[in-house]
């Protein structure tokens, strides 16, 4: 069976200790040659990667492990590159989410102003290693899931037409999926769902029973309006992300037609959201004081300890199975199902052929077969073409270092909506970006 070499860019991040032990998890089904964790900070990375070094000892000795801050050695002969960086780190993440709130508007990562921030620093990176990568392996796949993937799925196409092994993917439609199955009582490889939108903005117009067909959405509607939703995995959730599940239910009452992502919540509620998002302590916040926090600590038990043993227990983390699958899907051309971020050529009819769409699509070694969902009504139809046009608007931005499309973008996004917020907002990031982003003149 052919071993595979694989680089996680992002190598000290919080989801890395679990990409570690669902790769031993994996290893009869994923086998790896080589796994080299990469990160430009050398301090970050080294207690991750000491941890991954007595893990990988133990329990996977077969496979080479190493973690560096080289890029040759990092990106030499690679068969997959795992994309999670975080430019700026938690203490940018703070400000773009402060920032806006300070003004009312919603202060979110991925929406909004605090998206728009995240991915001007996070394109310019994500190019340059992007480039780098090729330098060294050119054939390599490239899974791409640093966020906000819609802004950076948008940059990638334009910087790379030609580049068909990017692939940009987000495993959120996945969770609310297997949130429905945990409502449901089975499990959530059963339910096969039909969905449509941009990254962190789209909707299930149905979720089948695989083997009957049935579709499920009726019965859930009920379950939701009775019940409420909770993720899969909400006994280890912090109270942010238990009160976002929970807006399903408020979303659904409004909008009956079909299931929404969680995130479609800043979008439609964006006066509510703000009103009810702590300005002085905000996700980042919760965060640094939680996962951060108990991610660190824990590897430096284990690398005090000299062992992993009784110390964690070997299961796979939900976020780095997903990943994993994703990666088998190319390796085995499984042309399993997901929900991934691709350029639209009519998968959504009524969208433009080159926005970044999220749909489902059957993948193998030769890339996404996206499903077309057809057209999709004028509401829904409105909204998406909305925040294309914000995402395009922030990526011209960019390339141009045109203040005025930076405007442009941040006042037709629906969290803000209006100019004269925009323009206080986008010139308080401008000040807190300085070292990131490009002038925008
Ligand atoms: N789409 C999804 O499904 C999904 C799920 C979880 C996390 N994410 C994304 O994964 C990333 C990591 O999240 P986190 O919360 O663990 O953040 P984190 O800050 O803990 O980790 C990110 C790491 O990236 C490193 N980094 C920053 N710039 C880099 C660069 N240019 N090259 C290499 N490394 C660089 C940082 O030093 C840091 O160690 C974020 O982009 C997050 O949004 C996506
Ligand atoms: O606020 P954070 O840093 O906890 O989360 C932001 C990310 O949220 C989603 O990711 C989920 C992921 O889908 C789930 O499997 C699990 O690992 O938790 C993550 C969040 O805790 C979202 O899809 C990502 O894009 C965000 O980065
Ligand atoms: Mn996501």
């Amino acid at each position: 069976m052919k071993k595979y070499n694989l680089v996680i860019v992002g190598g000290g991040s919080t989801f890395t200790p679990g990409f570690l032990k669902s790769f031993c998890h994996m290893k009869e089904q994923f086998p790896l040659g080589k796994l080299v964790l990469f990160d430009i900070d050398a301090e970050r990375q080294s207690v991750i990667g000491e941890f991954g070094k007595i893990l990988f000892k133990e329990l996977y000795p077969e496979a080479v492990f190493h973690y560096t801050t080289d890029i040759a050695e990092a990106y030499q002969d690679m068969d997959f590159v795992f994309m999670q960086m975080r430019v700026g780190g938690y203490k940018m993440r703070e400000l773009d989410e402060k920032i806006p709130l300070q003004h009312g508007i919603i202060g979110q990562e991925t929406c909004g102003p605090g998206g728009f921030a995240y991915g001007l620093r996070s394109t310019k990176e994500m190019i340059k290693a992007i480039y780098d990568i090729r330098q060294y392996s050119p054939n390599a796949w490239i899974l791409n899931y640093s966020n906000p993937a819609a802004i950076v799925a948008e940059a990638l196409r334009r910087e790379f037409p030609n580049d068909k092994k990017i692939l940009n993917i987000c495993d959120q439609p996945e969770n609310v999926v297997r949130s429905c199955s945990r409502l449901l009582g089975c499990h959530f490889k059963e339910l096969d769902p039909v969905y449509f939108g941009l990254n962190h903005y789209g909707w299930f117009t149905h979720i089948y029973n695989k083997k009957t067909g049935e579709d499920l959405l009726p019965k859930l509607r009920a379950l939701i309006a009775e019940r409420g939703f909770l993720p899969q995995d909400a006994e280890q959730r912090d109270k942010s992300w238990l009160e976002t599940y929970g807006m399903v239910k408020q979303l659904m009452e409004d909008f009956p037609d079909y299931l929404p992502n969680t995130y479609n919540q800043y979008y439609l509620y964006p006066d509510y959201k703000a009103k009810h998002l702590d300005p002085n302590f905000t996700r980042a916040n919760e965060v640094m004081a939680s996962r951060e926090k108990r991610v660190f600590e824990e590897c430096k038990v284990i690398i005090n300890a000299g062992t992993t043993k009784g110390y964690i227990n070997i299961h796979e983390d939900a976020h780095a199975e997903f990943m994993i699958e994703v990666a088998m899907s190319i390796a085995y051309n499984k042309n399993d199902r997901f929900i991934i971020i691709v350029e639209n050529y009519g998968a959504i009819n009524n969208l433009p052929d080159d926005g970044m769409v999220e749909v489902v699509a059957e993948l193998g070694s030769n890339g996404p077969k996206p499903m077309r969902v057809g057209n999709i009504p004028t509401f829904y139809k409105g909204l998406l073409e909305n925040q294309l046009a914000s995402e395009k608007l922030a990526i011209d931005a960019y390339y141009e270092g045109s203040y005025q499309k930076a405007l442009e973008s941040l006042t037709i996004n629906r969290t803000v909506n209006d100019a004269k917020k925009a323009r206080i907002i986008l010139d308080a990031l401008i000040e807190a970006n300085k070292d990131y982003w490009p002038e925008l003149k």
